[in-house]
């Protein structure tokens, strides 16, 4: 039996989007057996209404697609998924499930994919590397798909950054935020962001946090986004106002991230309260960036 230990992932960070993302210590277990016979998958905690028990599952889809590149046919196989990375709410939950499954199925299968093997086939099974690369190698990771491959550099953010997360009680998922975006920019909006984004690295890397505000603009993607999500822009600027140095929204949405050094649960409850004003229950946590990644054990015994 294998168990997998994933962490959470806000992906863009703003202006980074499809190339930036950064892992979070707030984490999903999966837990991997091969089994005489069958599939069983169990899920506990957030997403027991929404994750699929068949074939379908992602953790056994990702599982299977590894199974298949290493030539391994499982007898059966027994999964428990221990979650709590809410589903669809843009912290990486997908990209957990992936990562997961692949990391779990390569210690069954005996470990012969290489972690950039591994990295590349979770961008290729997502869509993009900017959830998964986190998610498999901790910290922020800047990536680019390169003639098939993901190339990446990975930086700690500066100490103690903290990420103040606001889940609101909706699910949006990355498919339908992907839809609303447009397939052509203009030069000045790339040019914008290109800005930004170079001065996010650069601004994580060297702890100046008072680039944050500037460098985590972005009008790619979040623009469009605004009308998924009620009292975006609102608790973008009330979050500000709080004292975060930058926000942004997380991932494709709908949860919303700031990036604070001090006032985080003031932080918190502002935003929260904000999106209750716009008719929208939410919730808030307040987390650490994670420098380690996926992690596996492997447990050595019988299952009946
Ligand atoms: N723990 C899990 N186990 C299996 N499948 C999961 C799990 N969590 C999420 N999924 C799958 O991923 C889908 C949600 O993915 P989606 O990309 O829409 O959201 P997200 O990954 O949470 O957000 P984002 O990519 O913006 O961070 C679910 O509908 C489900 O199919
Ligand atoms: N970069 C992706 C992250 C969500 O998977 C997006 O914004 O659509």
């Amino acid at each position: 039996m294998v168990r997998v230990q994933v962490p959470a992932t806000t992906a863009n960070l703003g202006p980074g989007f499809d190339c930036l993302g950064m892992a979070l210590k707030f984490y999903n277990i999966i837990e991997m057996a091969q089994v005489s016979s069958g599939l069983s998958i169990e899920v506990h905690g957030e997403g027991v209404q929404d994750i699929t028990r068949d074939e379908s599952n992602t953790v056994y889809r990702a599982a299977m697609h590894l199974f298949k590149q290493v030539g391994f046919v499982p007898a059966g196989l027994r999964i428990r998924l221990l979650n709590n990375i809410p589903v669809a709410r843009g912290l990486g939950s997908s990209a957990s499930a992936i990562v997961g499954g692949l990391v779990a199925a390569n210690v069954l299968s005996g470990n012969k994919v290489s972690p950039r093997e591994l990295l590349t086939m979770a961008s290729q099974l997502e869509g993009h590397p900017d959830n998964v690369a986190p998610a498999l190698l901790g910290g922020v990771i800047i990536s680019a798909i390169v003639e098939g491959e993901v190339r990446y550099v990975k930086i700690d953010p500066p100490p103690g950054l903290k990420v103040v997360v606001v889940i609101p009680d909706f699910q949006l998922s990355t498919r339908a935020a992907r839809e609303v975006l447009p397939q052509h920019v203009s030069l000045g909006d790339a040019v914008f962001n290109l800005g930004r984004a170079a001065l996010l690295v650069a601004a994580l890397q060297q702890g100046r946090l008072d680039l944050l505000a500037t460098a985590m603009e972005d009008r790619l993607h979040q623009p469009y986004r605004a009308s998924l999500v009620p009292g975006m822009k609102k608790v973008l600027a009330a979050a500000r106002l709080a004292g975060a140095r930058g926000v942004c929204l997380s991932g494709a949405g709908p949860s919303i991230i700031a990036l604070a050094d001090s006032n985080t649960e003031l932080i918190a409850r502002v935003m929260k309260d904000t999106f209750r004003e716009s008719g929208i229950p939410a919730r808030a946590l307040v987390l650490e960036p994670s420098s380690i990644g996926a992690r596996a054990l492997e447990i050595k015994s019988r299952i009946s």
